[in-house]
Parts: C-alpha cells; structure tokens; sequence
C-alpha cells in the first residue's frame, strides 16, 4: 500500500476515535452520570479488570461506587446501581406497556441466543417463558417430588458407600450430580445417573463451567464467537476447551432433542410429571419455536442452570455446616422434630415449615449467590430515577447480586454465615434483599424446583449424616472435612458463577461410618 494512503487511513482512524471519544464522554444521554472517564470512553476498563486480571470488574465496581455514588457508568453504554431498592424498580416488569429488554452485547457472550436468558426482546421472551412457566409452577414441582426424593435417597446410599469406601468427596461434584441427575430426568424423561457413577462423572460439570468461564471473554469479544460459528464444527473444537465446551453442550442436546422428535409422540403417561421437551415438541409453539437448535439453546440453559447454581449453594451451606457444630447441631435437632419412625420421612411441606433450616438455606441462598455476573435490563419506553439521578429510556442498567448480599447496612457481618438473622423479629424485611434468583420478568424460571431440591436434599443428608463433633447414634455416616478452609467458597473471581481462590481443591468431605 502506498504510504500516503496509510497515512490518510491512519488520520482517519485517528480523527474517529476522537470523535467516537467526544459523543461518548459530552454527548451521550448517560454523559451525566458519575464514573471514570476511561470506563465512560471505552470497554479498556472491563476488558482489563474481566479478561486480564479474570473475573475481577464486580471488585472494581464495588470500589468505584465507593468513590463516585450508588449510580455510576461502567463502559460507554452501561450503568450500574448499587442501591439494594433499585431491583424493585429496574427489574420488576410484568406487562407489556412496561416492558425490560436484555442488552444484546452482554447476552450474546453466553452463547445460547435463542434460550431464554439470551433473548434480548420483551415480547419474544414473554412468549418463550409462557411456554415453559407451568413446568416450574408449585404445582407441577410438587408432582416432580418423586424424583427428587428418589435422587436424594440415591445420593445418600451413595454417601454411605463412600463412608464404608473411607472415600473423599468433592461435595460440588456430589451435588451437581444429584441437581443434574433431577434435571434431566424432568427435562428428557431419562438422566445419566451421575450419583451411581464412579466420582460421580464430573464430566458435565468440568464441561460446562469450562463454558460459563469464557462467557466474559464472549462478551468483550463478539467475533470470537461469530468466527467460532462459522467454522465447521472439528475445526471450532480445536479452539480451546472454553470454547470447545460450548460447542460440545449444544451437540448433545441437539441429539436429545432430535431423538425425542424421531421418537414421535410417546407416551409418558405412567409418570407423575410431564417431560419438558417432549411436552413443548408437542404443544402449538409457532413453528420456528421447535427448531432443534433453539430448543437445544433452551437445554442448554435449563440443564446447565438447574445443576450448577443449587449444587454450589448446597456446597456452601455443607461448607458451613460442617465447620461449625452449634448450627449443626441445631438443625439435627430440628430435623428430629418431624420425624417419627425410622422409615418416616417428612414431607417436603413438614421442612419448609422449620424456621432454622429455613434460615440455613436462606443463608446459603445469600452466600452461595446463584450467578455473579451482571445481567443488565433495558426499559425502552419509559425513563427511570435513581435517586437525584434520570436514567434515559433504552439505557443498560445492571446491579449485581453479590454486591447486594454484601450491603452491610442489610446484613450486618455480611461474611459470616449466620441463619439466625432470618429469623429475629424484623426477618421478613430483609427477603426483599435476598435477590439469588433477581427479580421480575427475567427471574429464575426454575426458582421453585431449586427450593424443593434445597429442602429435600439438606434434610436428608443431614439427617443421616454427623460431624466428627456431632453425632446421632442413628447416624449411618460422618462427613468431615478435607483440606478445605472458608477460602474454599469464598468468591474471588466472577466468572458468571462464583469462583474461589486459585488453586483451590473445593469442599472436600472425608465420608466414615459413625
Ligand atoms: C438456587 C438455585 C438457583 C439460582 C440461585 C438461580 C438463579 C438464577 C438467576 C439469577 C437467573 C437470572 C439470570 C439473568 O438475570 O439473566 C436465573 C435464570 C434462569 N434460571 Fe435459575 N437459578 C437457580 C436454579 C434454577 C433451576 C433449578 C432451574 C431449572 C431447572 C433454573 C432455570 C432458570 C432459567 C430457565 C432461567 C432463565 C429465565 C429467563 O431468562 O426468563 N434455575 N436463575
């Protein structure tokens, strides 16, 4: 190339910038807000803090709202709020005229588009949710129970193998396993039957968090993913196993899903519950609805939010119930309160009415988080005030679930792992800030069946297992812990799940008989 043209490619590039430069800082609708004027000019400030140091911008949001206010600008487009009342308003939307879109740059980094979590348009999503509400409706989780119960006992048999075994447990596998094996079973009417397996099979599980790690690297870097899809599949694969994962999670499902379409309209009438996608290939969704790959993106995200947010929670109450015998022993006591024979086991009804179990699953709900990443909503129509703060219709507004479970002034000694707070006098207010499954239109869709999985799954390990400080004769195993300390669930990293310190083990559990 001639050097006068690169010369003038160069002036022009240059002049863009600063033109791209004077619109974001001066002329933006959201120019007004507080925040660094890096972050306010380019993406430089979230590629540094999420790709380059991994996982870390929550850190430094937290420490900017420290500086600027409870409102502030994270990236050119983007604001963030740290005030805990501001869920109510930015996320809570229920009709059409007060419609919450998602911001098509963030979702595209989970690379599933066309799921639920990845549809930018209002409209579209009310009609895809509709679809799947009534299989997470009370009613309908509550003719799924058997299977829980099933895998709950399952996952204790197991247990009590590993205690004769003298086995060590990586709890998180355990538990994914048993959210998995759940999962499945109500999605395709057949799981894989993780918890029988040998270590459990943390194949899934290794697979699809190796897939939520790149999701950041995604979203900074949309054309990755646009390459990756244009590649032919054997090519992509050899892009990383971030990568590669993805690609492997939507095969299979793809598979299940045509499997389920070659079998036609089977008949799953003996069964309590009706499968998810048997059910939804059958029902009158429009056409382009049914398509394999966008009902393979909708397994994708059922199959992968339904194991790993509940089994990193159950992770996290194990962690603390084991490293701290008073709560233990409290709740074995409670548990005592509902069982009568040795073969009685009590109703899932029963649990939910014990207040310090309760509390122990709340505080596991708040600790554990569910997902860390910010998840932004769009009010297209209608501008919103944060504060002494207007914030323009069409503005991406995120808020992040940690930083709220941290709010000192909600939840005093936010560290610490303490039921007791959800149950003193004033508990019920603070059920408004306990935002695990985030609000409104886009919430959890499966926040009902990962309650009953919570229930049904403490109780029952904890009513058959002990500490090595706290044992019931009836006891058929202790489960002690294993080289793991706090630091083992304490969140360092936000890689859309929490993760802990590097090299971390997990919560690694010793399994004896009592
Ligand atoms: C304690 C366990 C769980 C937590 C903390 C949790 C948390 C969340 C959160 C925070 C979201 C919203 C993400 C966003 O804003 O983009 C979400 C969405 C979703 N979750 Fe869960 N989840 C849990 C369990 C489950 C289970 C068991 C299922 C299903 C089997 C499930 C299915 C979904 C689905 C389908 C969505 C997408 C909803 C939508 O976009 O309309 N989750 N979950």
């Amino acid at each position: 190339m001639d050097f006068p043209i690169l010369v003038s490619l160069f002036c022009v590039c240059f002049i863009y910038i600063l033109l791209l430069t004077f619109q974001r800082l001066h002329l933006s609708p959201i120019s007004h807000i507080p925040g660094p004027k890096l972050a306010a000019a380019t993406f430089w400030y979230e590629f540094y803090y999420d790709i380059i140091l991994g996982g870390k911008y929550i850190w430094k949001i937290k420490a900017l709202h420290e500086q600027y206010g409870p409102i502030i600008r994270i990236n050119p487009y983007e604001l963030h709020v740290i005030d805990p009342d501001f869920w109510d308003i930015m996320y809570t939307a229920s009709t059409n005229s007060n419609r919450r879109d998602k911001w098509s740059w963030q979702t595209k980094g989970i690379g599933i588009p066309a799921s639920l979590i990845g549809t930018v348009e209002h409209a579209l999503h009310r009609v895809r949710r509709g679809a799947l509400n009534p299989f997470f409706s009370m009613q309908n989780v509550r003719k799924l129970l058997p299977v829980v119960e099933e895998r709950v006992e399952a996952l204790i048999h197991r247990l009590k193998a590993a205690s004769e075994g003298k086995e060590i447990v990586k709890m998180e596998y355990a538990f994914s396993a048993y959210t998995n094996d759940v999962v499945m079973q109500y999605c395709f009417g057949r799981s894989e039957h993780h918890i029988e397996a040998p270590g459990f099979d943390p194949l899934f599980h290794v697979t699809s968090f190796n897939a939520a790690k790149s999701i950041s690297l995604l979203r900074n870097m949309n054309w990755i993913l646009d390459i990756m899809l244009a590649l032919p599949e054997s090519v992509a694969m050899k892009m990383g196993a971030e990568v590669s994962s993805s690609i492997v999670l939507k095969r299979e499902r793809i598979n299940q899903i045509e499997e389920i379409r070659c079998e036609g309209s089977v008949k799953l009438e003996s069964q309590s519950y009706k499968t998810i996608f048997h059910t939804l290939l059958q029902s009158d969704l429009p056409a382009r609805e049914k398509e394999t790959d966008r009902l393979a993106e909708e397994a994708v995200l059922i199959v992968g939010a339904g194991t790993h947010t509940t089994s990193w929670i159950l992770t996290v109450i194990t962690f603390n119930l084991l490293s701290n015998p008073a709560l233990l022993r409290r709740l074995k006591d409670e548990l005592k309160s509902v069982q009568s024979g040795s073969e009685n086991k009590p109703s899932l009804i029963d649990l939910e009415r014990l207040p310090f179990l309760t509390g122990v699953l709340k505080e596991g709900i708040r600790l554990g988080y569910g997902t860390t990443a910010r998840s932004a909503r769009i009010a297209p129509d209608i501008t919103l005030q944060c504060n002494d703060w207007t914030i323009p219709a069409g503005t991406p507004v995120s808020m992040t679930i940690p930083l709220t479970h941290h709010n000192e002034s909600i939840f005093p000694n936010s560290d610490a792992f303490e039921p007791d707070r959800w149950l003193r006098e004033d508990a019920k207010r603070l059920d408004k800030y306990l935002v695990s499954f985030s609000k409104g239109s886009r919430a959890c869709a499966g926040l009902n069946l990962a309650w009953a999985e919570l229930y049904l799954c403490i109780a029952g390990v904890f009513s058959h297992f002990g500490s090595k400080d706290v044992k019931d004769t009836k006891d058929i195993g202790v489960l002690e812990l294993f080289g793991t300390d706090e630091s083992d669930v304490k969140m360092v990293r936000d890689m859309f799940f929490p993760i802990p310190k590097d090299g971390s083990k997990g919560v690694r559990v010793k399994a004896l008989v009592n």
